[in-house]
């Protein structure tokens, strides 16, 4: 069947469409009907916002200036934040916003290619990696109203090159070298993990065997004449190990959902948005959350966002840290072997993945 991107649809019709196809208008079921109940209740008031990490404070190897106390606070609020809410805004996190917005611009810069030119990397059937829709499975799979760029960085070998862009120029190293930035920010971020759970500093690095695995999602949001009838992105939660997002500079869209509302994210400068996936949320017996988050979209304008996806490989045995199980804590789910498979099976079902993994 002939698609077309969401891009189009807005270009086709003189100024886009004053309505939004059936297709992609919202139902309210499975996770969807708790995520419209919260929505009911309306946003939280903006004075409980996602917390802000400071990623060079945090142990093991925080600068010679930062004093011994200042480092033991910072990982008491990362640990109360993923306790919490599972995600949070990581500042300092070693890369610059000039390069941040080189990465912003090479994957704006693909969007606003012609057509003919994106449809050279369109998602081939049944394929994950690709531009275009996500993968459709029946009539009745509602979409989300987004076109993305969806590619495997790590390993290496497992890069298919002809969907990654020739154009822009710049695309394809701009994003190697941002994706070899967030390997070690990854690294950072599940030692501090461990460190504020008192395990050994590289024990989930070890459990996750390197967590060698990253996929990379570009997601742009155009504009849409009924932000209030569709969904940027349906309610989920991830099926990663941690997800590292660089939001959009300028348009807000990212929300998560806290204490049964919605919260949604402020932008702060070059700030990275970092969450908890469900691997973690298992690996940790449930200390850590795997939170639920959606992306809205606006009358007014696109957004871009660019998720990244960590994981460990396919074969590794997930389950939880037996550190972390005691009398009053017994173990919360099954050892799990390629997670994103079961995941991708119960998420096209409107189900919780991580539901389907629970003693
Ligand atoms: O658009 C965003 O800010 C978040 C995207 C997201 O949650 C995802 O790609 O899984
Ligand atoms: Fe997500």
């Amino acid at each position: 069947m002939e698609m077309k991107t969401v891009q189009e649809l807005m270009a086709a019709s003189n100024g886009g469409p004053e309505t939004v196809p059936e297709r992609f208008v919202r139902k309210a079921e499975g996770v969807e009907k708790a995520a419209a109940e919260a929505e009911a209740d309306g946003l939280l008031p903006l004075a409980d916002e996602a917390p802000i990490i400071d990623l060079s404070l945090l142990p093991p190897s925080p600068p010679p200036p930062a004093s011994a106390e200042a480092v033991a606070d910072e990982l008491q609020s990362f640990h109360s934040a993923l306790t919490s809410w599972g995600c949070f805004q990581a500042i300092n996190h070693g890369m610059t916003g000039s390069f941040l917005d080189q990465v912003r611009e090479v994957a704006k810069e693909f969007f606003a290619l012609p057509s003919e030119e994106k449809q050279r990397y369109l998602r081939a059937d049944g394929d994950m990696e690709g531009y275009g829709s996500d993968i459709i499975l029946s009539d009745q799979q509602v979409l989300d109203w987004t076109d993305r760029l969806y590619l495997t960085v790590y390993p290496e070998d497992r890069r298919k090159l002809d969907y990654w862009p020739q154009k822009p120029d710049l695309f394809r190293g701009t994003i190697y070298e941002y994706s070899l930035k967030l390997r070690g920010i990854a690294d950072i971020v599940l030692k501090a993990m461990a460190l504020s759970l008192n395990l050994d500093t590289n024990a989930f690095l070890e459990k996750l065997r390197g967590n060698v695995r990253m996929d990379a999602r570009f997601n742009y949001y155009p504009r849409c004449p009924r932000p209030d009838l569709v969904y940027g992105l349906k309610p989920h939660a991830d099926g990663s190990s941690i997800t590292i997002v660089l939001p959009d500079k300028e348009v807000e869209g990212l929300q998560f959902l806290r204490d049964g509302r919605w919260v949604k994210i402020p932008i702060v400068p070059h700030a990275l948005l970092i969450n908890i996936g469900d691997q973690v949320e298992i690996l940790t017996n449930g200390m850590f959350k795997s939170p639920m988050h959606r992306a809205i979209t606006n009358a007014e304008h696109d957004r871009i966002s660019l998720a990244m996806f960590c994981y460990p490989d396919a074969e590794t045995e997930i389950e939880p840290a037996r550190e972390l199980i005691n009398e009053s804590r017994p173990g919360l789910y099954k050892t799990v072997k390629n997670y994103p498979e079961i995941y991708f099976h119960y998420y096209q079902q409107g189900k919780r993945p991580i539901d389907a993994v629970k003693l």
